[in-house]
């Protein structure tokens, strides 16, 4: 129960920070009275949080929000985190840990621009934080001790589950589960259209592959099977699995899928370049 008594700002009140919140009260890990919520200007989005989950969600505190905060959470776009940085630190200390859940943008970036030690946190969750079922991802910047990881941990593990990385991870993972949940939107996307070109209703297509991926994710989870070795079990020779599976290959599925990873994780690396070199 590291948060408890603890008051925390978000600046940023968008999707990311919305999950997070509701994950915190799903889990009873804080009390709405000291979270605060702030943005840029969209009161109406700050009335809309304040009315979900009773939080403090009123412009007009945000600065006195933000100072009395024991921990900021960063949620806005890589772009701003340099001007919003910038406008507030003014409002920071040494003593409030810093969590971030910004792409891409670096513990070194964040404490530079603060011009104090405040201990940063820099994480990578993903939507599915939503419903409880992020896969998060923790590193720790210089200044943070293992009782700042502790409690970015708890705050994280009420949206999922956390692994602690390396920062200089972060960048893979926000290409591998950061973005993950696209990917396999795009694969459900696909594999309905095929389900419906082969004659299926689009309502039953959606059950049938819904179930199918939950089944395969639970059956690489409770086996602990390597994935190849499942494929196989699936693959009869000279049966239906073979004959999909021979067109995915022959499309490049596979190296599309590596391609993409490493794109999305060259790109987290490219939004910290671009904000580093706009700030020298
Ligand atoms: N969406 C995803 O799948 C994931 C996103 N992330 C990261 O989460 C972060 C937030 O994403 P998301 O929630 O989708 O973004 P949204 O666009 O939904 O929300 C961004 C928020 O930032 C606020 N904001 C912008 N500038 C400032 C400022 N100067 N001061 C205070 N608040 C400001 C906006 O306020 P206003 O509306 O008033 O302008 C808005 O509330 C991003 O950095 C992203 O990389 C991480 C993991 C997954
Ligand atoms: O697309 C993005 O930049 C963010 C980071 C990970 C998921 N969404």
């Amino acid at each position: 129960m590291y948060l408890r008594d603890k008051k925390i700002c978000f600046i940023g009140a968008g999707s990311m920070a919305e999950a997070i919140l509701a994950g915190m009260f799903n889990q009873k890990i804080i009390t709405p009275r000291n979270v605060s919520i702030t943005n840029r200007a969209n009161r109406f989005r700050l009335n809309e949080l304040f009315t979900k989950f009773g939080v403090v969600a009123d412009a007009d505190y945000r600065e006195q929000s933000i100072q009395e905060a024991d921990i900021l959470i960063l949620a806005m776009k890589p772009k701003d985190v340099g001007s919003a940085l910038s406008e507030l630190k003014h409002l920071t200390n040494p003593r409030q840990l810093i969590v971030s859940v910004v792409a891409g943008i670096t513990t070194d970036f964040i404490t530079n621009i603060l011009g104090h030690s405040a201990p940063v946190i820099r994480t990578m969750p993903n939507t599915s934080a939503t419903i409880g079922l992020s896969a998060t991802a923790i590193s720790s910047g210089i200044t943070a001790t293992d009782e700042h990881i502790l409690i970015a941990k708890e705050i994280f593990e009420s949206i999922g589950s956390v692994v602690i990385v390396e920062e200089n991870q972060l960048d893979a993972v926000t290409g591998v589960s950061g973005s993950g949940p696209a990917y396999i939107y795009l694969l459900v996307e696909a594999m309905q259209k095929g389900a419906v070109q082969a004659g299926l209703p689009a309502g039953m297509s959606r059950e049938l592959i819904l179930q199918t991926i939950i089944g395969a994710a639970e059956m690489l989870k409770e086996t602990g099977e390597d994935p190849a070795v499942l494929r196989e079990k699936v693959t009869s020779p000279g049966g239906t699995t073979q004959a999909g599976l021979e067109v995915l290959r022959s499309l490049g599925f596979e190296q599309a899928l590596v391609a993409c990873i490493l794109r999305a994780t060259e790109r987290s690396k490219e939004l910290g370049a671009i904000l580093s070199e706009s700030k020298t």
